[in-house]
């Protein structure tokens, strides 16, 4: 049996109880057997023979094997269950442990909803069939064999006719299971992509409301109900026929059985005792034949199941570390990042980034700006390696990251993403995600750096308010804040801020931003961007298009040459840059004061000067007070 053979690491420890499972079974299944033969004696040679002194003894022996019998049903429910919740219960655990290892190119394309189907439904397909199904099976074959021998004992001529028709039922019951089977996997995948619906529409109801698609997600899942519905029919009408025609067959069986075995009674070949216990071994036989289709669909089904789960289990893992993987021990760790050129693309993808080349000494800040697409992202998961470079490598401290035990690397890398995830959790918790012992005051005291503390504190709990599945219940720029301020407990040696502060408004960022100045000392910090004013402080800003760096330097000599980060900045400022040209119109038209031309100039030329003295209003920092809108611009989209 292959599904016990590909399962048997999981239920090594228990296999015991398999043999004790079918070994009850096999004698709850001879005992049985018992009935007809004390039947027969109750006819043949109490009541024929008027031997009444024996009824009690019989009654006893009945009463004796009923409960010795229903004991057996027991062991093997007992044992069988023990067996298959086990089983289940290891595989759980390994197929969860393994989705927390399973690289990220396996969950790009990975659907949750049917990995929740394989973690539920084929997990308790497998379940029934090791800790049941199994012996079932196996006691079908046991229930005929058995009658069988014991028909044979009493009369062979009637054996052989009456099981004539036993082909037949097991060609019926065979055909049914070749039927229903490809039935049953439709059934479960048109399952699963009903769970898939109903999981995107839920995780994605915002977006759904907020184009109002609500009629069409209505007729999506309908149309996947009705494939769901069709196939229940099918299967439901396959068993409305099976059941009449099985019967029929029986009825053949016993039509013989009582014409044939009738003629030799009267003949006198055979006692009424012996046709009688014939009569009920005939559905010892006949009853597991109707069973025969099911089980056996329980096997196919278990076996179809049993792959769908060993396919996580096989799951190669691309991204791993190999043997001479070495430490990293982040008080060791200096955060000097290197690029060497650096080629990647997902899959058979065209390539995402092309031949990047960074150098980020300890403590430096990279800032990457580029248009939707243009590969910003990927070089931050590169960095975290959560995908393997093609070409070129990335050394933090000199060591190729491949060289890096994985673990280790991640845990001195902190980032912050576009996407919060909160888990369902105290804030508190969410925040301390990760870490094993830490202060409140800590906690406070990140909460206060990432300008969250304020709005944590006005909540119902504080910091022991609990956050809904996703976050719910708080704005994009509070989950963000909270993010942030994650990251900076994790006091890390490299600190990457992917967009980390698209989601609040100008002002903030500001002051995030301020609280970062402090944060980012002595870190090797990347930040993506779409604003120019959270790039302003990098030490370099790399341009991105289409995964290539097509412009590189500090942003004081970006803004002078002509290019996408010069477009970038008119755009992002044009109504300030307007002010100043037309300012600077007016004082050469000898229309304004000396003082007032030279203030704007100065206001142009030395954007960083007046946001290094701290003035509030400069529209470095508030861009969209000219702009007259918060709406952020995105470049080269
Ligand atoms: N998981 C993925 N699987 C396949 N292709 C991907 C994946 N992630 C990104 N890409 C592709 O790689 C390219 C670069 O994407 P990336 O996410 O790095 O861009 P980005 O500059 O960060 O964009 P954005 O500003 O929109 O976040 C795009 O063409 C994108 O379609």
């Amino acid at each position: 049996m292959d599904v016990l053979r590909q399962l048997q690491d999981f239920y090594r420890e228990r296999k015991s109880y398999l043999y004790l499972s079918i070994l009850c079974l096999a004698t709850a299944t001879a005992l049985g057997l018992v009935y007809p033969n004390l039947l027969r004696y109750l006819i043949d040679d109490i009541i024929r023979l008027r031997q009444f002194d024996q009824v009690p003894m019989l009654v006893v022996a009945l009463f004796g094997v009923t409960i010795l019998k229903a004991l057996m049903q027991f062991l093997h429910g007992f044992f069988g269950g023990r067996l298959g919740n086990y089983l289940a219960y290891r595989l759980r655990n390994a197929c969860y442990e393994k989705l927390q290892f399973l690289s990220f190119r396996y969950y790009d394309t990975a659907k949750t909803g049917d990995l929740m189907s394989r973690l539920t439904g084929d997990l308790e397909a497998i379940r029934n069939f090791i800790g049941f199904g199994f012996a079932q099976l196996l006691n079908v074959f046991l229930m005929v064999i058995f009658g069988a021998a014991v028909m044979f004992s009493l009369n062979w001529q009637l054996t052989l006719v009456t099981l004539i028709s036993i082909p037949f039922l097991v060609y019926v019951a065979l055909r049914f299971e070749s039927r229903i089977h490809p039935a049953f996997q439709e059934m479960r995948l048109a399952l699963s992509s009903l769970t898939t619906a109903v999981q995107e529409n839920i995780t994605g109801v915002r977006t759904v409301k907020a184009f109002a698609r609500e009629p069409h997600e209505v007729d999506k899942f309908s149309i996947r109900n009705e494939r769901y519905r069709t196939n229940q029919i099918f299967t439901s009408t396959l068993w409305s026929r099976y059941f009449p025609v099985m019967e029929l067959l029986a009825s053949v069986c016993i039509v013989i059985l009582l014409g044939f075995g009738g003629t030799l009674v009267i003949r006198g070949s055979m006692t009424l005792g012996e046709l009688v216990a014939f009569f009920t071994l005939i559905w010892y036989i006949i009853g597991p034949m109707w069973g025969l289709g099911f089980h056996i669909n329980n096997y196919t089904q278990s076996k179809a199941s049993t792959e769908r789960v060993l396919e996580i289990l096989n799951q190669p893992i691309d991204v791993t570390d190999h043997e001479n993987a070495r430490p990293l021990h982040p008080g060791d760790m200096k955060g000097h990042v290197q690029f060497d050129h650096v080629t990647f693309a997902y899959g058979n993808k065209m390539a995402a980034v092309v031949d990047i080349n960074i150098d980020a000494p300890p403590g430096s800040v990279i800032g990457l700006l580029g248009g939707t697409g243009s590969g910003k992202s990927t070089i931050i998961q590169l960095m975290m390696r959560a995908y393997n470079v093609n070409e070129g490598s990335i050394r933090i401290d000199g060591t190729d990251i491949r060289d890096i035990r994985i673990g280790d690397l991640r845990a001195s890398i902190a980032s912050v993403f576009q996407e919060t995830f909160l888990f369902s959790s105290t804030i508190k918790n969410n925040i301390a995600y990760g870490i094993n012992e830490v202060s409140m005051e800590e906690i406070v005291r990140v909460a206060k750096l990432a300008k969250a503390h304020e709005f944590i504190m006005e909540m119902p709990n504080g910091y022991d308010t609990i956050v809904g599945e996703r976050g719910l219940g708080l704005s994009g720029g509070q989950k963000q804040r909270l993010a942030i301020a994650r990251a900076l407990l994790k006091d890390p040696k490299i600190l990457i801020l992917d967009d980390a502060t698209s989601a609040v408004d100008m002002e903030t960022e500001h002051e995030i931003q301020s609280g970062f100045q402090e944060v980012m000392r002595g870190r090797t910090t990347f930040i993506i961007a779409h604003r120019i004013s959270s790039l302003r402080h990098a030490d370099e800003i790399l341009v991105l298009q289409e995964g290539r760096v097509i412009q590189r330097g500090k942003h004081e000599d970006l803004i002078k040459v002509e290019g996408p980060y010069q477009d970038t900045y008119r755009v992002q400022y044009a109504d300030h840059i307007q002010r100043v040209e037309e300012q600077q119109r007016l004082a050469d038209a000898g229309q304004s004061t000396v003082d007032t031309a030279s203030q704007t100039s100065n206001e142009a030329d030395e954007p960083m000067e007046a946001l290094r003295d701290g003035e509030k209003d400069d529209v470095w920092d508030n861009p969209s007070d000219t702009a007259g809108s918060r709406e952020q611009v995105r470049p080269h989209e």
